[in-house]
């Protein structure tokens, strides 16, 4: 509380300001802790702290589900000095947020230290990030996704790409700068399009050869630079799938952290009336398909991804709820069966 009420005072509210919600608060609070490398320090004292090594993020798992364990940082000092490290590695770490309570939300990177010591004394393992994504469930997704877009950038900025000269983070990891000329750099991430194309009574699901058997989902492709992102779903589904767009309709948002950190931007599109030949690109996509309202609502319903069957294949599926193309096909779904 007291560092909440100090907070506030640096951050000079108006005195008409009587009543500010938690949520206003706690955004108050992050914003100190990203521009303040003195109050971020303190706060790492207290934090808790997502592990990964070299990317991969620290699981647990239990009965087919994997758990993401947050670390204090007195188990954190207690591992860091048994693996051989300072307690000032701690600043490696970049900073995600803030409970209800503020305490300080943090991800860091063991990658430097002996793998298998560090899972046998955290008593989980490292997991490739790809092979667990779809297994998680929306707010470990969420946050393994932020961490690990994060760390990476951090991992790929360590020289300033105009002097050479290496760079330094500030302490939340919110920017990184030049030693050299003092350029300040922040993190980046692609805008993606991500849409869900109808034809007013089926819509259109692809799969490209990487996805997990059986999964389809919505088209989605990176924005050039110069485009506005109604420019981008006429183009990407233009290239994917030859078809043309006539209207399509913002939906939602949400960051993806492959193949490095996107910004999924979802629509609904509709494709101009007759226009539904499918001309695969097979550079893109291993395969495209209309589906109908009453094959996605079975898709909906299914928990998790399907098990192989008596043949041997693994039925069509999407991916799952807290995607944002579920989301897409959950919307469509639910207006056609309104209809
Ligand atoms: N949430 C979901 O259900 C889905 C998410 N996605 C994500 O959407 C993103 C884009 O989808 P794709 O079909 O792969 O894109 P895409 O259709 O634009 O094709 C990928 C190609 O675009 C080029 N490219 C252009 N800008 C790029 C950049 N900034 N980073 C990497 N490659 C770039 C590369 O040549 C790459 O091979 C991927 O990150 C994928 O993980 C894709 C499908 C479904
Ligand atoms: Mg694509």
């Amino acid at each position: 509380m007291y560092l909440l009420l100090r907070n506030l005072k640096r951050l000079a509210l108006p005195s008409s300001c009587r009543f500010i919600s938690n949520y206003v608060s706690r955004m108050r609070h992050l914003f100190d802790l990203k521009e303040n490398d003195e109050a971020c320090r303190k706060a790492l004292s207290s934090g808790s702290f997502l592990l990964f090594h070299s990317l991969s993020p620290l699981m647990q798992k239990t009965e087919n589900k994997y758990t993401v364990p947050f670390v204090t940082a007195s188990e954190l000092y207690r591992i860091l000095r048994k693996l051989g490290q300072k307690e000032k590695y701690l600043e490696e770490s970049v900073l995600l947020g803030c409970t209800d309570s503020y305490l300080a939300q943090f991800a860091l990177d063991l990658g430097i230290m002996e793998k298998a010591k560090a899972e046998s004394l955290l008593q989980g393992t490292f997991v490739d990030l790809r092979k667990a994504f779809l297994l998680l469930d929306g707010k470990n997704a969420q946050m393994l996704s932020q961490a690990q877009a994060l760390l990476r950038w951090h991992n790929t900025h360590l020289y300033c790409s105009k002097t050479g000269h290496p760079m330094q983070k500030n302490v939340s990891g919110s920017r990184r700068i030049c030693s050299s000329n003092g350029t300040i750099y922040y993190p980046q991430m692609s805008p993606v399009i991500i849409t869900l194309v109808s034809d007013g009574t089926r819509c259109l699901l692809a799969r490209q050869e990487a996805f997990p058997s059986g999964m389809y989902s919505a088209l989605a492709g990176f924005c050039d630079i110069g485009e506005t992102v109604e420019q981008a779903v006429h183009r990407e589904v233009a290239e994917e799938v030859g078809l043309e767009v006539s209207s399509s309709k913002y939906a939602a948002s949400q960051h993806w952290p492959f193949p490095n950190s996107s910004l999924m931007i979802a629509s609904h599109a509709m494709v101009q009336p007759g226009q539904i030949k499918i001309t695969l690109n097979q550079f893109e996509l291993e395969d495209a398909r209309w589906f109908g309202a009453e094959e996605l609502a079975e898709a909906l319903r299914r928990e998790r991804m399907p098990s192989k069957n008596e043949m041997g294949t693994i039925p069509f599926w999407i991916p799952p709820p807290w995607t944002i193309a579920h989301q897409l096909i959950k919307e469509w779904t639910q207006q056609k069966q309104l209809c």
